[in-house]
């Protein structure tokens, strides 16, 4: 089968590999779809992301979704032709973690296109079956494969609590940022702030429904969060770019007694935040780390049409130019590129 491979930083190349057997518990999924995620873009550009340090060629690609072409002997749920969505990320199901429910944290996890753990750009994929979602016809195999960023913005409106008539600030109008919105939106969040220093970017958010748009090179991130929320500030801020003036800015955009969720990725781990200020306002800061039990709500919102995935996509690409579209999808204005592997 074709694959995508990182063998060096910057060095993509289709390469054939044995096409795999799947497991009595796994499927066999023909990808139809992968998204480029900046985490893919990251290894290509740098071959490392923190302490995952890519040290043998490695399959990249995690938001994928594709049809069922095989079953184990043990799956009863999932048939061939099935449309599933693949949630990347699979834990060790019996660390204390995964026993409390919270098995995004499984220190045993296995993610795709994450060192040492092969990715979906690839012909063929076998997965264990109960993370394997099948997609009703609603739901497109590209919208499947979008479910993983989803997923990140649905965990985030479950970490920052956000509930009817909430305020929210999210900072990076990324597909994380815009991704979250519009979870924060299904939430019930009534006004939603997108700040971003890319002006392509905050006219995106516009058009998928921000209330406002800040950018913090032009005005004071605090100062136009307070004008939008009757000069309280946001009950919920989600910092997703990762920039450090925007980890530092976000307890000035925070109401008294709000909440801070913090899902971007610093370059650097140690950032500078006020505790004083942390507690003298009484705020929850918390972090959040790829999702739980995500994907059915995911599949829920897409088929429901209360989030429009889809829009997000600026191009698509075919395997064989995957080179290309990694370069296409580092523009700035790029919000997501997408590889079609098979249809
Ligand atoms: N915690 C998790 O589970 C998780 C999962 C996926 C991604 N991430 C991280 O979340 C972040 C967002 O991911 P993405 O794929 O949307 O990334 P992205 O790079 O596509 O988007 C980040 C956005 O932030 C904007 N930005 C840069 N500086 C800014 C500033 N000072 N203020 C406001 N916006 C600014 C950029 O212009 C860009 O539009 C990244 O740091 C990524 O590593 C975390
Ligand atoms: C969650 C996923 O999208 C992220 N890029 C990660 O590898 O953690």
């Amino acid at each position: 089968m074709r694959t995508a491979v990182l063998n060096e930083p910057g060095e993509l190349a289709v390469e054939e590999r044995p096409r795999p057997d799947p497991a009595p518990d796994e499927v066999l999924v023909a990808v139809g779809e992968v998204g480029i995620c900046g985490s893919d873009l990251h290894y290509y550009e740098h071959g490392r992301i923190g302490d995952y340090v890519v040290e043998s060629p490695l399959i990249l690609g995690h938001e994928s979704a594709g049809e069922v072409v095989e079953v184990g002997e043990r799956v009863t749920d999932l048939e061939v032709g099935d449309r599933v969505a693949l949630e990347p990320g699979v834990p060790c199901r019996r660390c204390a973690h995964c026993k409390r429910g919270e098995y995004n944290l499984c220190p045993d996890v296995t993610f795709m296109a994450t060192p040492p753990d092969d990715g979906a750009f690839a012909e063929y994929v076998a997965w264990p079956a109960d993370f394997a979602y099948r997609l009703p016809d609603e739901v497109s195999v590209r919208e499947g494969a979008l479910c993983e960023p989803l997923s990140v913005g649905v965990h985030v409106a479950r970490r920052g609590d956000i509930g009817v008539g909430d305020s929210v600030l999210v900072t990076g109008a990324g597909p994380i940022g815009l991704l979250t919105m519009e979870a924060a939106r299904a939430a019930g969040a009534t006004e939603i702030v997108v700040s971003d220093v890319v002006e392509g970017k905050l006219r995106r958010a516009e058009e998928r429904g921000a209330d406002a748009t800040v950018d913090p090179r032009e005005e004071d991130l605090g100062d136009a969060v307070a004008r939008h929320t009757g000069g309280e500030g946001a009950d919920v801020v989600v910092e997703a770019s990762g920039a450090e003036s925007a980890i530092a800015g976000s307890l000035d955009a925070v109401r008294r007694g709000g909440t801070v969720v913090f899902v971007g990725l610093a370059d650097e781990a140690e950032v500078p935040l006020d505790v004083l200020d942390i507690v003298d306002n009484e705020l929850d800061v918390r972090g959040s780390f790829r999702y739980r039990n995500t994907y059915p709500a995911a599949i829920e919102l897409l088929a429901d049409g209360a989030v429009d995935a889809a829009g997000l996509v600026d191009f698509e690409a075919d395997l064989s130019d995957v080179d290309d579209a990694f370069r296409r999808a580092m523009d700035p204005d790029t919000v997501k590129g997408m590889v079609t592997v098979g249809r």
